[in-house]
């Protein structure tokens, strides 16, 4: 394959990504107009889905075979804890949500389903395949971001602004980019059925992000006691 791994991972999920441009949860963020209760179960079910995604870059870390490698994961679990956990503790405060209940929001089926796939994939195989299940996540949220940045307002005049300016930031862009270092750097010498697996991964993670949208906006919770 000649072409960067990555241009090739795009035109499969440029169809589901171009949709989350559509979904009403998505655009409500981009003009400010998304129902505020709508945007507190975005923040409890994103902060317990983040806490297990910490684990994959914790699991990267460790399955990395080169100090880059391990210094990229040991960042991007930084970039996690601190930089965008920080945005839903300061969302949630404004709501008067506290840390602990954010912490203790019982995770929904598709959250469950979601970090679950990933963490089972990531488990089973190399390196590789940690980068591929976070990958989607990564990419879809700074391509959003990218995207309503653009939109009139979105940047300054929107409740969900600051939403809007971190995932489009030049250090979530980073953040972004090194996971595509990786995925291509990964790729290399691959078979095409090893490329394939990859690609599956990929495509998986991105439907559920679909879902996860679909979740918050619908507001789903799916919880385990049915009281
Ligand atoms: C469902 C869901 N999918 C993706 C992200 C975005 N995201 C997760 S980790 C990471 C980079 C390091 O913090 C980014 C951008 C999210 N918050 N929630």
């Amino acid at each position: 394959m000649n072409q960067l791994f990555t241009d090739h991972l795009w035109k499969k999920v440029e169809p589901i990504w171009s949709s989350y441009l559509e979904h009403p949860f998505v655009k409500g963020l981009g003009n400010g107009t998304l129902e505020q209760d709508k945007f507190k179960h975005w923040l409890k079910q994103d902060y317990v889905y983040l806490m297990d995604y910490s684990r994959l870059f914790a699991l990267g870390s460790a399955k990395a075979e080169d100090l880059e490698t391990m210094t990229i994961f040991a960042k991007l679990l930084h970039g996690v804890l601190d930089l965008e956990m920080d945005l839903h503790r300061k969302y949630a405060a404004d709501f008067g949500i506290t840390r602990e209940d954010l912490e203790s929001t019982e995770p929904s089926a598709i959250t469950t389903a979601y970090t679950s796939y990933m963490l089972n994939v990531s488990q089973r195989g190399g390196i590789e395949n940690v980068v591929a299940s976070v990958l989607a996540c990564e990419w879809s949220y700074n391509f959003i971001g990218k995207s309503l940045a653009t939109w009139p307002g979105a940047l300054d005049e929107n409740f969900y602004s600051s939403w809007v300016k971190m995932y489009q930031s030049p250090e979530f862009t980073e953040l972004a980019d090194n996971c595509k270092h990786l995925m291509n750097k990964m790729a290399k010498g691959k078979s095409e059925e090893d490329l394939t697996r990859l690609e599956e991964i990929v495509i998986r993670t991105s439907q559920f992000e679909y879902m996860f949208w679909d979740m918050v906006e619908k507001r789903e919770d799916w919880p385990v006691s049915l009281n």
